[in-house]
């Protein structure tokens, strides 16, 4: 053993007993906290005969809860620092650290001081730093790779600093497996190891091994809109959960997970994603699907009971919308009448009535505000109408404990009354939900007249409700979206007006756009400064997810040429493309290819999606037994099939895409099928085979020539 091994070893033993007696005191004290509680409750059960007879009484009484309160407040106060205690070292024990920096500050040039840095931060009962948290100001050193002059922000200042040494461990709770020291920049020995391993089902912490510019990007507190450019495997999808993480953990006395939003492509994209921050010991943020979003957002301003039309999947008309907006003539048309109350011609007047200088909104509102006025005025009413009287005097008692909550107890005229107004208010609570709803306005025939012969798309609708409700979510203070590729501008521009506050983390890359319109992030970032915000584009290059056989390959089918793709080195496997004659024969090719065993998850990924269910039809009829999914998460040992578009954002070990014959993709443009190409081979993290019927599409073969010189 060498000496160094030997002294990590010897302090890792130590840092691991300290962690585990440290375990045990706090679970005996949360024990005895636990105990303290239960017996503060029987005690306060047996106060509870509390004495108000006089004024005195009373006072000692109230005195005497406020000291429980107090004490209720202490205990919860405790239990809630020892769970957190007991957080961090159920984090830690696994591995107590990953990491360690040696540094010597300015002011003692003589004095080295080690860091350990590990997934959380860890100060002992004694005061003694133990672990650094990956997210502190310190960590940030180890994170630049690179030794010698350094320096860091913490407290608003910045602090030099140089880097002696840089060492990376693997651990296995009491045990040291091996270390690293990077002596030069761009090595990082950690890394190959890591992602020599065999893939996991769902995607893991890159904590350890968080590459510079990577870390330049979960790091950035002062971008208002940071846009990221990286090709496929550049950890894009780990970078914005690294970044929320450290988000959370750095404005932790201001920013809670539920105020973070992260637009994810799919709903198996946000399982694959969803266990990385719960080990980073962080809760999930708010994630959702843009249509999950919008649709979310109709129902919450209007109600799930609104009946709207079938949206389109074109592109939508925001520009359109807007011009219209500022030409329209509001008339009864676009009112609708509340059956039994009131009209769309006297909604209409009273829109009439709203001052023309006010905005639309501004006026809409009036008319909402008019119609809560005579609601409250027929509620009001009610105490003295002789038919809600008679109503009231003809309840059951199950319709009184229903509306009251209690029989009805009326021992004066006052009672009454206030009875009389909430039977009025019970039996209107419809009505005041149209009102809150926006029933009173007819969606269709506003998008009728703004829109003439065009088919509206829910993008359009949930516009259009932001203009007229000015609605929107100011308490999220980030908004993070991955693929921003297949956002369209307009699309950004909504988000934009639905996340005032949020500061802007889009994540993307242009060679996997599978909309034949995608605006180009330049253009996104254009229009974001449009709107005065502080933008920055970084480019990731270097792909980390596959061998280097696979991304040489899907790296020929990159279409955004400025952006170069930089394979981490690792060899493995050369890709496979397989031509068979017709249908059957390819499906008989999957299947040889099938029966060859492989560690990992394998996925068949299908171009179009309507190939789905004939191949998974035909992979049967040839394999009854064949552990096959549809369109689901994988589970190690069953091969799932999926559409590209859901395969969006997911690795498997083994990719079997299909089919990529001439016919099939006929109607495909070259640039889209480029873009296509280039996102499902990149799916493969060890082996990728192509298979189809047919002539195999040109830019195939010439792409697989290209590999073999
Ligand atoms: N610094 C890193 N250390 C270890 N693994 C990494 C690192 N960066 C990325 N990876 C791994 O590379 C793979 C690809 O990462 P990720 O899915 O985040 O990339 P992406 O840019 O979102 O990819 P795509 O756009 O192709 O979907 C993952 O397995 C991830 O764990």
């Amino acid at each position: 053993m060498t000496t160094i091994l030997a002294q990590e070893q010897q302090r890792l033993r130590k840092v691991y007993q300290q962690l585990t007696a440290e375990q045990a005191f706090y679970l005996q004290q949360q024990q005895r906290n636990q105990q303290q509680a239960v017996a503060m409750k029987g005690q306060f059960a047996q106060d509870s005969s509390l004495n108000m007879a006089t004024v005195t009484d009373k006072l000692d009484t109230f005195a005497a809860l406020e000291a429980m309160n107090r004490e209720i407040d202490q205990y919860n106060f405790s239990a809630s620092v020892l769970a957190n205690k007991l957080r961090q070292i159920k984090l830690l024990l696994p591995a107590a650290y990953f990491g360690k920096v040696v540094v010597h500050f300015a002011d003692e040039p003589a004095v080295s001081t080690p860091f350990y840095i590990g997934v959380t931060g860890y100060q002992t009962r004694a005061a003694t730093d133990l672990v650094y948290d990956w997210r502190s100001s310190i960590a940030g050193l180890y994170y630049d790779q690179v030794l010698g002059a350094s320096s860091y922000q913490a407290n608003g200042q910045t602090i030099a600093a140089t880097i002696e040494a840089r060492r990376q461990f693997k651990i296995d709770h009491a045990q040291l497996l091996g270390y690293f020291d990077s002596q030069i920049a761009v090595e990082d020995p950690l890394l190959i190891a890591v992602l020599s391993q065999e893939h996991q089902q769902h995607l893991t912490a890159i904590t350890a091994t968080i590459q510079k510019e990577q870390n330049a990007i979960i790091r950035d507190e002062q971008t208002q809109a940071l846009i990221i450019r990286g090709v496929a495997g550049s950890g894009k999808t780990s970078v914005v959960i690294q970044r929320i993480a450290y988000l959370l953990y750095r404005q932790r006395q201001t920013v809670r997970a539920s105020d973070i939003l992260l637009l994810t492509p799919n709903e198996l994209f946000t399982d694959y994603i969803s266990q990385v921050l719960p080990t980073l010991g962080e809760a999930n943020p708010w994630q959702a699907t843009l249509q999950q979003l919008l649709t979310q957002m109709q129902q919450q301003l209007l109600g799930t009971a609104a009946v709207m039309p079938a949206w389109s999947t074109q592109a939508s008309h925001l520009e359109q919308l807007r011009l219209a907006l500022t030409k329209l003539n509001v008339t009864a048309a676009l009112f609708k009448s509340l059956p039994d109350w009131v009209t769309a011609t006297q909604l209409a007047a009273s829109y009439a009535r709203t001052p023309v200088t006010a905005t639309l909104a501004e006026r809409l509102k009036s008319v909402q505000l008019n119609l809560r006025r005579q609601l409250e005025q027929e509620i009001r009413a009610a105490a003295t109408d002789d038919r809600v009287l008679t109503a009231l005097d003809n309840l059951s008692l199950a319709q009184q404990n229903t509306i009251f909550g209690q029989p009805l107890q009326a021992d004066n005229e006052r009672q009454l009354h206030r009875y009389a107004r909430q039977l009025r208010r019970y039996q209107l609570q419809e009505r005041a939900t149209q009102i809150a709803t926006y029933a009173w306005l007819d969606w269709p025939a506003w998008l009728h007249e703004l829109l003439p012969q065009t088919a509206a798309s829910l993008t359009d609708f949930v516009f259009l409700l932001v203009r007229l409700t000015k609605f929107s979510y100011p308490q999220i203070k980030f908004l993070l979206v991955d693929e921003l590729q297949d956002y369209q501008l307009e699309e950004l521009q909504l988000l934009t007006a639905l996340f005032p506050q949020a500061q802007l983390t889009l994540l993307g890359d242009e060679n996997q756009a599978l909309n034949a319109t995608t605006p180009g992030f330049e253009k996104v970032a254009d229009q974001l400064a449009a709107q005065n915000k502080r933008v920055k584009i970084v480019a990731l290059n270097k792909s980390y997810r596959s061998t280097q056989e696979v991304t040489t390959l899907f790296r020929e089918f990159a279409v955004a040429a400025d952006l170069q793709v930089v394979p981490v080195q690792r060899h493995g496997r050369p890709p496979v493309l397989h031509q068979s004659a017709d249908f059957a024969a390819m499906i008989t090719a999957l299947s040889q290819a099938l029966s060859t065993e492989q560690a990992g998850t394998t996925a068949i990924v299908t171009l179009a999606a309507t190939q789905v269910d004939p191949i998974y039809a035909a992979l049967r009829a040839q394999q009854p037994t064949l552990p096959l999914v549809k369109n689901s998460a994988t589970t190690t040992g069953q091969t799932v099939i999926l559409p590209l578009r859901l395969a969006k954002g997911l690795e498997f070990d083994r990719v079997l895409l299909l089919d990529v014959g001439q016919n099939a993709l006929s109607a495909v443009s070259p640039t889209l099928l480029k873009r296509l190409l280039y996102t499902g081979i990149s799916r493969a993290t060890q082996t990728v085979e192509l298979f189809a019927t047919g002539q195999v599409q040109p830019l195939i073969t010439q792409a697989f020539n290209a590999l073999k010189k």
